[in-house]
């Protein structure tokens, strides 16, 4: 029986779309069906890319988030799935409207870099971001959550974020030396 895949590789848009480097415009409430329909997607999409089967049938590869610029919708909306080390979720939401209401001095970069399901390419590096952020979002309802996160998770949400406001992992990259950070930088995992 065949699984109801809506968002495969081929809806993610790629380096060279103007959508990827846009600003992405605010939410309104209430929702309409078709961005509730779409969040759900998203998510969906990012259950798919983290199960091993479907991921191999349906190439996709995998992700802890997406954002909605990356179908090509220009909207401030993205979908966040961060397992723990079960593999049960340790982070799982849809942040509508997501703003960083505050963020620590103390910065944290993943060991292993970062990537990106619109960037084609290894972009080796540390990507430098703050190790503890105060997310404000709502929900698809409306209601508004106020939420601390640190290390991956908050590095994740951060990934995310950028993508509405156009900006991209690599962007973060230490040009001259991709692997040098400074003392205030704790590297993850
Ligand atoms: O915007 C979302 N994607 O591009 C999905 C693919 N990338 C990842 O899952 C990913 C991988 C490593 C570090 C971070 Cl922070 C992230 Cl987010
Ligand atoms: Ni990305």
């Amino acid at each position: 029986m065949e699984e109801l895949v809506l968002i495969t590789m081929d809806n993610i848009i790629r380096e060279g779309n103007p959508t990827l480097r846009a600003r992405a415009k605010a939410v309104s409430f209430p929702m309409s069906d078709d961005q509730k329909q779409l969040a759900h997607d998203m998510m969906e999409f990012l259950e798919n890319s983290q199960n091993p089967e479907l991921a191999e049938k349906y190439k996709l590869r995998a992700g802890v988030g997406l954002a909605a610029p990356q179908v090509d919708v220009s909207i401030r909306m993205t979908a966040v799935l961060v397992p723990d080390e079960n593999d049960e979720p340790l982070f799982k939401h849809i942040l509508v409207n997501p703003t960083i209401l505050s963020e620590s001095v103390k910065m944290a970069a993943l060991s292993e870099g970062e990537g990106c399901l619109s960037v084609d390419r290894e972009v080796p590096g540390y990507v430098p971001r703050h190790d503890r952020i105060t997310l404000r979002w709502y929900d698809l309802d409306g209601n508004k959550h106020i939420t601390k996160l640190r290390d991956y998770p908050a590095i994740v949400c951060q990934h995310e974020i950028d993508h509405l406001n156009g900006i991209l992992f690599f962007d973060h990259i230490n040009k001259k030396n991709p692997f040098n950070v400074d003392e205030n930088t704790v590297i993850l995992g």
